[in-house]
């Protein structure tokens, strides 16, 4: 376990052993005052979020309300965030090309809009957190990394290396990024050099930036065709898709913070929200559209949205975008709605995990790519502790009650030290909800079967503290980047390894430690092999009986991990001799770079004999061509 990279402050809450558990109970609250979950939401007014509420506090409070809290607290209720718009001052203009096509074609109408500025609202806590030392990048130094593909573009150490335009320099200064995360150090220079980019990195490692700043700064640089005017057809030049209508709400949050005041404009189009509002968004121009799947489906078969002049696409967690359920909508969005073809536009693929055969899928959106791993693919991070515990079916809630008055009791669950608990289903969801509420503990949810609006305020009112427990299903596994998380709980188990590495990782992000729970019995003997693999190289303690059971395991179709050893290396599909889709992916030219920890200075590129090994680091066996991953 290495030292945490951020959080001295989450010390507490991380790799101490839990201490025994619970004395009391917490007193039920007044069942007289008592809101079921499907009625809370008709009875509120809006307003702005209240202060954060301590833990246990008198009140017991959801995300709509207090239930049973003293007589004049804090009303709760459907409203926004209050907004701090200020005028954003010039819209720079980078590059040749930018005024031509702007200010003609689909893009931005200058003087009608007024940028707000997206720093205003950035909460203090954060920005404090990270003018006292964001990003410990020590613990980064000895990553492994690796890159397969021709001619790899080297990795910068700086963001003064690369040329992003001051406009965006001036707004990754404003987001406190003093220096590139790893996967940005090489992900940036390949999209800059105009590369296809499948990018596997671990949870909470920067990916988001690793595909904006290039798509920013190509836009504000870039010598695009001018855009046509359709009375009502939007035409973005840059397309991101993300599988979850939150996902895809945060990306756009980001992107508009690096692209303050660049001149470039993000629009974001997701379900389940009224889609007047988001056509009237894209009819005042749009660069990048930041989607959901299913809402752009609809917007282009309305004719609102054209791709025909994009010219960079992302798709982020794209493994889950090519998994059963969204494929063949990703598909018609990609290959029948006019979108330039690979070679012609640019595609980048990331996620923390990547199964062979989603690769294989993937590689179909792609022109002679580059296939990036930094860290261990679908590894958890190591600032992540661990821990699994055999708890019977009818024996978690009470094990989960202990959990929450052993953290409160503590005083680890401080004002904004967040717990996310992770159930099966949706119906699981809102009865652990309720259960929680009933026995003293702030709890919210979110789970397909409630609204968008009540997603998006159970989501608020977690952020802010206010419930600091979140009950979800996997509608929250992938993606959010939610501060002070400081404890995930799998009270149901996935069915798949992945999953649960996604969901783990919404702790122990940007360098900061966290720690995860797992509730562990019979009906999860499929998982116990990878889970168990996934702890040894994630350095985590395996108890015996996990390894007992791993021994009985053969692995469930879905564990796709099933086979062990060290996976570093050798994960791009295309090592394999099976792969012939195209012969520039084998023999010559097709090179494979590992960086075991090398800090900088990158010396061999190029043309060396294939699969060569550059600076492997202790521990991560280089693999040669044909040798098996561990997917097989
Ligand atoms: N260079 C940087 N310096 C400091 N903080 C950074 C840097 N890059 C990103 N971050 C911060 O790290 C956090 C995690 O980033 P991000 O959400 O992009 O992770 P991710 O790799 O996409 O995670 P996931 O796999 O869960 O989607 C964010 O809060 C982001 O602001």
């Amino acid at each position: 376990m290495p030292t945490s990279w951020a959080d001295s402050t989450a010390a507490s809450e991380n790799a101490a052993p839990l201490p025994s558990v619970k004395t009391s109970r917490v007193a039920h609250p007044s069942r007289s005052n008592y809101v079921p979950p499907h009625l809370r939401n008709h009875q509120h007014q809006p307003s702005a979020d209240p202060p954060v509420t301590a833990y246990a506090a008198p009140g017991v409070v959801t995300d709509r309300g207090i239930l049973n809290g003293p007589r004049g607290g804090p009303r709760i209720g459907g409203g926004g965030y209050i907004q701090h718009a200020s005028i954003g001052g010039n819209y720079n203009s980078h590059g040749p090309g930018r005024e031509a096509w702007n200010g003609r074609n689909g893009g931005w109408n200058r003087s009608r809009d007024r940028e707000a500025n997206p720093f205003e609202n950035v909460d203090s806590d954060q920005v404090t957190e990270q003018e006292n030392g964001g990003i410990n990048f020590d613990a980064y130094e000895d990553i492994p990394v690796d890159a397969t593909g021709s001619n790899v573009p080297p990795p910068v150490s700086t963001f003064a290396e690369i040329d992003l335009g001051e406009a965006l320099n001036a707004n990754i200064q404003r987001c406190k990024y003093v220096k590139p995360t790893p996967v940005q150090r090489y992900a940036i220079p390949i999209s800059l050099a105009g590369r296809d980019l499948m990018a596997c990195a671990q949870t909470g490692s920067g990916k988001t930036a690793a595909f904006c700043f290039p798509i920013i700064s190509g836009i504000m640089q870039g010598q695009h065709v001018q855009r046509p005017r359709g009375p009502r057809v939007a035409i973005p030049l840059a397309l991101i898709l993300s599988p979850t209508r939150e996902l895809s709400v945060q990306i756009h949050e980001e992107a508009k913070k690096f692209s303050y005041q660049t001149g470039v404009r993000v629009v974001v189009a997701y379900g389940g929200s009224p889609i007047n509002q988001q056509l009237r968004e894209l009819e005042r121009g749009v660069d990048i559209l930041v989607a959901t799947p299913g809402r752009l489906v609809d917007l282009l078969e309305r004719a609102r949205v054209s791709l025909e002049l994009i010219r960079y696409l992302a798709l982020d967690e794209a493994d889950r975008m090519l998994d059963m359920g969204f494929e063949p909508q990703i598909r018609k969005i990609v290959e029948q709605m006019g979108m330039p073809p690979p070679g012609v536009r640019q595609t980048m693929l990331f996620s923390a995990t990547f199964p062979k055969e989603i690769q294989r899928l993937a590689s179909d959106f792609l022109s002679n790519y580059i296939f990036l791993t930094v860290g261990r693919v679908g590894s958890s991070t190591d600032l992540i502790v661990q821990r699994v515990e055999f708890v019977h079916e009818a024996d978690k809630r009470s094990h989960l009650m202990d959990l929450l008055h052993a953290q409160r009791e503590n005083g680890s669950h401080g004002k904004q030290a967040l717990t996310l608990v992770f159930v099966e289903t949706k119906k699981g969801a809102d009865a652990l909800e309720n259960w929680l509420y009933m026995n003293g503990f702030p709890a919210t949810s979110i789970h397909g079967d409630r609204s968008q609006q009540e997603r998006e305020q159970a989501l608020r009112s977690f952020k802010s503290g206010r419930t600091p427990i979140l009950v979800a299903t996997d509608v929250a596994a992938r993606g959010l980047d939610i501060p002070h998380v400081g404890h995930v709980i799998n009270f149901d188990l996935p069915n798949d390894i992945d999953d649960y590495v996604h969901r783990i990782g919404r702790t122990g992000r940007a360098g900061k430690t966290g720690l995860a729970t797992a509730f562990f019995n019979e009906n999860n003997s499929s998982l116990a092999r990878s889970l168990s693999e996934l702890m040894q190289e994630s350095n985590q303690e395996v108890p015996a009986w996990l390894m007992h059971y791993a021994s009985r395991s053969y692995g469930g179709g879905k564990n796709r991990r099933s086979g062990g050893g060290n996976r570093f290396g050798g994960r791009d599909f295309r090592r394999e001799g099976s792969f012939n889709r195209n012969a520039g992916y084998s023999g010559r030219g097709y090179n494979n770079h590992t960086y075991g920890g090398y800090p900088s200075g990158y010396a061999a590129y190029g043309a060396g004999p294939s699969y060569a090994m550059y600076g492997a680091g202790p521990g991560y066996p280089a693999y040669g061509a044909g040798v098996a991953s561990a997917w097989d």
